[in-house]
């Protein structure tokens, strides 16, 4: 099988297992909790995180509470056009929101950000594996949001959307942590990286 043809399959398995995830409230705030303590969340100034649909980990805490903390809070947008944009955001208040493509939730009133105005971002996850590869939705949106920023990329996961290995493509960008309801997850160097051969 191609690797198209493997993430196609694994995606719609991992879609199926988030979705029966049991209490997805209550792992979510053990995720929150774990990143609240993260140095990298807590020397970021600004975070870019999305706003939750379907069976994904839930955020609106999390940016609540940054928010609070005086960050700065940014979340994808996804354009008539298809193509993924960025907009700020001051509060969570849902009637600040719309349903946007692929039934996102969108803020009503768009204040353009772009890549690099934020240090890290928060990335939604289908599965993952140890060495910080994922899978998504499929439509490359995150891959090339995390090749286009400098950014510090942390995946949000339950734990059951582990996976020993995630098919890789060349564009394909790794996560530099991974948050689970079981803690923080470390990724280990790919065999392919120079570190072995030291
Ligand atoms: N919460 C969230 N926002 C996000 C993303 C995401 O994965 N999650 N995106 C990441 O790229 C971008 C939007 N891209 C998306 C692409 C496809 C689907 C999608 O296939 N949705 C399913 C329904 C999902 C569900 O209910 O669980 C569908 O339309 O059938 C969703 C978002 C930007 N915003
Ligand atoms: N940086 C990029 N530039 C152009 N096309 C890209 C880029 N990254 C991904 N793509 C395209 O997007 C499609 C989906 O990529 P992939 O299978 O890696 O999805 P994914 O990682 O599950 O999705 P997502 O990033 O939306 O969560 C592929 O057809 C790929 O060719």
């Amino acid at each position: 099988m191609d690797i198209r043809a493997t993430k196609r399959y694994l995606r719609r398995e991992l879609l199926a297992r988030r979705a029966q995830v049991e209490d997805r409230a209550v792992r979510s705030a053990q995720i929150a909790h774990h990143v609240l303590a993260l140095p990298a969340f807590q020397a970021a100034y600004a975070i870019h995180c999305y706003l939750a649909i379907g069976s994904e980990v839930e955020t609106a805490y999390l940016i609540s509470a940054a928010l609070t903390q005086g960050k700065a809070v940014v979340v994808p947008v996804v354009t008539d056009d298809g193509r993924l944009r960025h907009s700020w955001i001051r509060d969570i208040d849902m009637a600040d929101f719309t349903t946007g493509s692929h039934g996102t939730l969108i803020p009503r009133r768009i204040i353009p950000a772009l890549p690099g105005d934020w240090d890290l971002t928060f990335v939604p996850l289908l599965g993952f594996d140890r060495q910080g590869y994922r899978i998504g939705y499929g439509k490359g949106y995150y891959d090339q949001l995390l090749g286009a920023a400098t950014t510090y990329a942390v995946g949000l996961a339950f734990q059951a959307q582990e996976c020993p290995f995630i098919p890789h493509e060349p564009h394909d960008r790794r996560l530099d942590l991974v948050v689970t309801e079981e803690g923080v997850g470390e990724i280990v160097a790919s065999p392919s990286l120079p570190l072995l051969s030291l």
